[in-house]
């Protein structure tokens, strides 16, 4: 599985443009197509979801050019798709299915509506019930209620009172709503049980307003769509900027000091997901708005956690359950049902994943409790997100309690391609020390002396090579067995307490320093599973205030952001003197000859193996110890660090 290891973050500030609103994008480009003339759109976001649209509407005809600077010209069919039939495949686009097979269903042509397995298990029968209303002929061609639909010309009547549910998911009313100015008669759409999302609703209602039909709403029970409505092109329209994508940055600045500040949704924005602000000021965030942006900082205090119906923010909401990692208290989120409909079933999604770092999580039907732990663990096996961007895209702010891995990170680009590369922009990251070089260098000594001057902490990658070796012997493991050895890699069992290093409960600060486990470290660290399973162990070395690490791959692989990199070295022969001195203090006998022949075997198997060989970087300083004191080197390398 793909991964992507995020650093722990020390602090969040800055300022980000958004990328455009997905629910706005995918109204405008579906009334774009099925208006009279030609729109021009602007700031259209460009992702799996939006994409999804665009090929659909090509494959039924519509005319679109993509045209410089993202902007998306789109030729209106004036109400009738040319192409009159088709396979037409939406992935996992609700936006898309939902209000496509609306259109399609009234649209005359034999048609098939399908997606991806998991749309396939996300319910449509509420619209379908609407729209066998109004006479079209649907059918479910798996199960009952849900999509793949087949649709067939029918005799549509529209007029009268069309009655669908409004509280599974919005989007049915939004398809129906959208649909009908296409019969052009007075239709009246009745809201049976209470309408969730309403907010979605108003960027319905207002993007067709743009679009030259006016909707007349009485409360949020019904709606009006008057006679004669026709979709009319508004000529050049722009998207918001994403409201729901603004909650992650808002919530870095809310936890990471800040201030952020997003930009492209503001105080006159359509989009209900900017009362997410409100909800993180209730938190305790210091937030402010212009016309355009809203920036988010930290309170003196810290935040704390609240408890919120959040019908009003579906979609935001879920930034609130992992914000609630870093306040105080427990933040109970309630009237949430349609997570169980979503990408995925999010409320339980959301409590495992929660679960993994160590809070403590009740789930409801339709409510989630987060009590925070007081410190994050990290799993180590990462946190799933099961192909839902806003899964993968919250969690990324647990990066303020400790380095993460997020699996199948990639699902982002449903609504935001470049979220992570953006999450670099505003935040600062735990800073680290690389010095890597050949075996008695004094890499270690100089390292070590470095984190202690820093008062940062200090990661000793040789010492978890070493320990593989030894647990792997203890096991009965061969040395070249490597999924054996990898798999007693991914299982140590070791706790570093200062100079101690303890082994499934055992001191073995000495017993992974003998000749023989560096000769045995050597030869699993040329394993590739092997540096594969030790990789994250090394990355959540990376503690609040910096760290230093020492080793062969520091600057290269485990740590290639770090801000200094040092490539520490000195002659095979001062090498060996040095560790014949290094032995001999320690009471054992050594003789100079085979440590010379000794380090010239690691050096050559460390530098020539294929994974992470030994070698200088092009961006590593380069420091020869050769002529220098210990104190020296480290002179140098602080004085690297502080440049
Ligand atoms: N200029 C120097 N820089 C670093 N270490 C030195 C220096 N001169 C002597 N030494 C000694 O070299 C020995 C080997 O250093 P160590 O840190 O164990 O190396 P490594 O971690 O690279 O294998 C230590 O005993 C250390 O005190
Ligand atoms: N980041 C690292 C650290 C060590 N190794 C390998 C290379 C060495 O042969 C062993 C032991 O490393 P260690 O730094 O403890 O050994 P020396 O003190 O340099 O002899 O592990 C590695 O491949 N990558």
């Amino acid at each position: 599985m793909e991964f992507l290891d995020l650093p722990p973050l020390l602090s969040a500030r800055g300022t980000v443009r958004l990328p455009g609103s997905k629910s706005i994008s995918n109204r405008v480009l579906l009334l774009s197509a099925l208006a009279d003339g030609e729109t021009e759109v602007r700031d259209l976001l460009a992702s799996d979801d939006t994409h999804v649209m665009l090929e659909a509407l090509k494959q039924l005809g519509v005319g679109i050019r993509h045209e410089a600077g993202g902007v998306v010209r789109v030729a209106g069919v004036g109400g009738l798709f040319p192409v009159k039939s088709g396979d037409i495949f939406l992935g996992n686009a609700g936006t898309a299915v939902r209000s496509l097979t609306a259109a399609l269903a009234l649209a005359g042509g034999q048609y098939k509506v399908s997606g991806v397995p998991r749309m396939h298990e996300r319910p449509i029968g509420d619209l379908v019930d609407g729209l066998r209303q109004l006479g079209a002929d649907i059918a479910y061609l798996g199960n009952e209620g849900f999509p793949p639909l087949q649709l067939k010309p029918a005799q549509i009547k529209p007029g009268g009172v069309v009655k669908v549910r409004g509280d599974v998911s919005s989007q049915f009313l939004t398809g129906l709503l959208m649909a009908l100015p296409l019969t052009g008669v007075e239709t009246t759409v009745e809201v049976v049980g209470e309408l969730i999302s309403k907010p979605y609703i108003e960027i319905t209602l207002a993007t067709m307003a743009r679009f030259g039909v006016n909707v007349v709403r009485d409360g949020w029970q019904r709606f009006v769509v008057p006679a004669g409505s026709r979709y009319r092109s508004p000529g050049t329209i722009y998207v918001e900027g994403d409201a729901s994508s603004a909650s992650y940055f808002l919530a870095l600045g809310a936890i990471g000091g800040g201030p952020v500040r997003v930009e492209g949704v503001g105080r006159d924005s359509i989009q209900g997901d900017v009362r997410f602000a409100d909800a993180l000021a209730r938190m305790g965030a210091v937030i402010e708005m212009g016309d355009n942006w809203i920036e988010a900082k930290a309170p003196a205090g810290g935040l704390t956690g609240i408890t919120l119906d959040c019908n009003h923010i579906p979609d935001a909401a879920m930034t609130l359950a992992t914000t609630a990692l870093f306040a105080a208290g427990p933040t109970m989120l309630t009237n949430i049902a349609s997570w169980r409909v979503k990408e995925t079933d999010r409320i339980a999604a959301m409590a495992k994943e929660l679960r993994k770092l160590g809070a403590e999580v009740e789930e409801g039907a339709d409510y989630i409790r987060v009590t925070p732990a007081k410190a994050l663990s990290s799993p180590p096996e990462g946190i799933d997100t099961y192909d839902d961007h806003r899964v993968a895209m919250c969690f990324s702010l647990a990066a303020f309690g400790t380095a993460l891995r997020i699996n199948d990170p990639k699902c982002v680009a449903k609504t935001f391609p470049d979220y992570f590369e953006r999450l670099a922009t505003v935040t600062e990251a735990v800073p680290v020390i690389a010095i890597d070089g050949p075996s008695a260098s004094g890499k270690g000594t100089v390292a070590a002396c470095v984190a202690a001057a820093l008062g940062w902490h200090y990661l000793d990658s040789g010492a978890l090579y070493r320990l593989t070796a030894l647990a792997a012997r203890r096991a009965g493991v061969a040395w070249d067995d490597e999924s054996g050895v990898a798999a007693v890699a991914a299982r140590l069992d070791v706790v570093f307490d200062g100079e101690s290093i303890r082994l499934a409960g055992e001191e073995v600060g000495e017993a992974i320093r003998t000749e023989e486990m560096s000769s045995g470290a050597s030869k699993v660290a040329a394993l590739p599973a092997v540096r594969a399973a030790l990789l994250f162990r090394q990355r959540l070395f990376r503690r609040a205030p910096g760290l230093v690490g020492d080793g062969r791959d520091m600057g290269s692989v485990v740590f290639p952001d770090a801000k200094t990199k040092v490539f520490l070295t000195a002659s095979v022969e001062i090498r060996a003197e040095r560790r014949y001195k290094q032995l001999i203090g320690k009471g054992i006998e050594a003789t100079i000859q085979p440590i010379l022949q000794d380090l010239r075997e690691r050096d050559e198997r460390d530098s020539q193996r294929s994974v992470a060989p030994l070698r200088q970087s092009d961006d590593a300083e380069l420091l020869d110890t050769s002529a220098l004191t210990i104190d020296e080197a480290v002179a140098k390398v602080l004085a690297w660090a502080a440049s």
